[in-house]
């Protein structure tokens, strides 16, 4: 496998290509992210962003080319051994979408109850978690009782609770306040920095890139284009990277 300074990336997307009748999507998209990395990727509304997650995630199947995950090629992979390997990757997406008629405890338990653990772990696991994102008096609450940003934290903390690998955040500070934004992106990079994972943060945010990433990827064209720190971009002449920061 191809190493960056003898470490195996923990995700490699190879040449992906997906398209929808004559909507050539993805030409080629290629990236690797390695552990304990705030990977970013930007990519304007319809760039392909989402699709390039379910090719990832396995919900869509790519045209060619290749996904590895924890060296594991998805494609050569058992339904079986799929979702084991899934239960390795937290997602938080748009919406935080929790539950609606359960409480935070139940909406926390749901993932785990799959995994055949005994409720006092259950129960270990859930305060454990719900207080790493600081909402452990919330626990009996119910969602419509949460503000936009407690209901992100608990998206967070169900992403969290079976200590995933990789956390993929798909537009994790939309439709927040600025501040609330803020303390997200703050415990997320706590997060990264507690839990060691390896992040995957989709973001139209420039100010959660700015903050949070040690790279950046834009997705432009269907392909990666370009990538670099924030900064690197950022200092860009080309006008397209410089789109971006405007
Ligand atoms: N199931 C599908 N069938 C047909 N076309 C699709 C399908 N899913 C996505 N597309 C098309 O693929 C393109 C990329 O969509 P995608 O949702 O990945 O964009 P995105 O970069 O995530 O955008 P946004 O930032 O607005 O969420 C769009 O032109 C979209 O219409």
């Amino acid at each position: 496998m191809k190493t960056k300074n003898n470490i195996a990336p923990v995700l490699k997307i190879e040449a992906l290509t997906k398209s929808f009748e004559n909507n050539h999507v993805l030409k080629g998209f290629s990236m690797e992210m390695y552990q304990g990395e705030n990977l970013v990727i930007m990519g304007k509304s319809g760039s392909g962003k989402s699709v390039m997650i379910k090719c990832l995630v396995g919900l869509i199947q790519p045209d060619s080319g290749i996904i590895e995950i924890m060296g594991k090629q998805i494609s050569t992979l058992s339904n079986q051994e799929l979702n084991h390997l899934r239960t390795e990757i937290g997602f938080l997406f748009q919406g935080s979408a929790l539950y609606d008629s359960m409480t935070v405890r139940e909406n926390l338990e749901f993932p785990l109850r799959k995994h055949k653990r005994n409720q006092k772990d259950i129960q270990f696991l859930v305060e454990e978690t719900l207080d790493s994102v600081g909402l452990l008096n919330a626990i009996n609450l119910m969602p419509e009782e949460l503000s936009g940003g407690m209901k992100r934290r608990v998206a967070l903390a169900r992403a969290l609770i079976l200590k995933p690998k990789i956390i993929i955040y798909d537009e994790p500070t939309t439709g927040l306040d600025p501040i609330t934004a803020k303390e997200i992106i703050q415990l997320m990079r706590e997060i990264q920095q507690h839990y060691k994972t390896s992040s995957l943060i989709i973001t139209h945010d420039i100010d959660c890139a700015r903050v949070i990433s040690n790279r950046m990827i834009l997705l432009i064209d269907g392909m990666n284009y370009a990538e670099g720190t924030f900064q690197e971009l950022l200092n860009s002449k080309d006008k397209k990277i410089q789109a971006f920061f405007k």
